[in-house]
């Protein structure tokens, strides 16, 4: 148990990373109540950042206390396949083990496995309806942090209209540009920048022509990240927006103090939870 719902810590074998993969979902208090096809329970999915797995969202993000609030799941998922043996994959952890990036790699030998965006679209969510039918996956938001903040950010732009919204906390806005992306996308796609930018949310955003939903993330100023190396340059994304169809659409809020850890995401899921309720039809407030 947790909070009024349950957590779940599951793995399973995917065709697409071909690995057992570990993700964890918390069923909100809804879930064990009578649900009918009009009341099935949305999705929240949280994507972690480097060296995590599905525990750091899970215990110290605290959504779970507005999942029972609003009436959606959140699903976990891990942020690479692990063990592998591919040379060097637990040399840094900048890079391999817990630091999938949420791209499909081209690269070989992380070609093989290292396919978190394919996993998580095309395995992932679909195996989690299947397994739990009185979840919506009609109904789907993404959130994350640092590289899963990128990750929701990278999701939501490059599918429109799959997500109903996207959120994020100290989110890689321009990744292309920054040392993290540098790391991980020349070691996962190769020297072709052109492919790094089919991932690049300060891209992506240009190209993007779906529904008008706002995109809403924090960056806290002591955020040792940004202030100390610029891994996120928060505001490249607003600048990107204008003239686009989601001009006006990003809300960037830059929190006084709060420093890049868990305290920080903990303290603002409150609101991004009320920020998807909302595009989840869980609330009656207006779009
Ligand atoms: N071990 C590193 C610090 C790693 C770190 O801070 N990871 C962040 C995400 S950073 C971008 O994706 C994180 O979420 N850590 C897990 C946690 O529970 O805080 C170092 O030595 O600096």
């Amino acid at each position: 148990m947790s909070f009024g719902g349950k957590l779940l810590k599951l793995s399973h074998d995917s065709p697409i990373t071909k690995t057992k993969m570990n993700v964890n979902i918390y069923l909100p208090k809804q879930y064990f109540g009578s649900t009918t096809t009009e009341t099935k329970i949305p999705v929240l999915l949280y994507l972690a950042g480097l060296t995590c797995d599905p525990n750091n969202g899970s215990e110290k993000a605290f959504f779970q206390p507005y999942a029972d609030e609003y009436g959606f799941a959140v699903v976990y998922p891990d942020t690479s396949p692990r063990g592998v043996g591919n040379p060097g994959e637990d040399d840094s952890w900048e890079f391999g083990t817990a630091a999938g990036f949420y791209v499909d790699a081209e690269k070989e030998p992380w070609s093989n496995n290292y396919k978190m965006y394919s996993y998580i679209l095309k395995d992932l969510l679909p195996s989690v309806g299947k397994a739990y039918t009185k979840l919506d996956l009609s109904r789907v938001s993404v959130t994350g942090h640092s590289m899963g903040g990128y990750g929701a950010l990278m999701f939501f732009l490059k599918n429109p209209g799959f997500f109903k919204s996207c959120s994020a906390f100290a989110p890689i806005c321009n990744p292309s540009e920054v040392p993290w992306g540098h790391t991980n996308f020349g070691g996962y796609l190769g020297d072709d920048k052109s492919k790094w930018l089919e991932y690049d949310p300060v891209h992506l955003i240009k190209k993007y022509d779906g529904p008008k939903s706002t995109i809403l993330y924090h960056v806290g100023t002591k955020d040792g990240f940004e202030v100390n190396q610029r891994q996120l340059r928060p505001e490249t994304l607003v600048e990107a927006s204008k003239g686009t169809v989601l001009d006006g659409y990003v809300e960037y809020k830059s929190v006084k103090d709060f420093d890049h850890s868990y305290y920080f995401v903990s303290s603002f899921a409150g609101e991004h939870s009320a920020h998807h309720a909302k595009y989840l039809g869980l609330t009656s407030s207006k779009l």
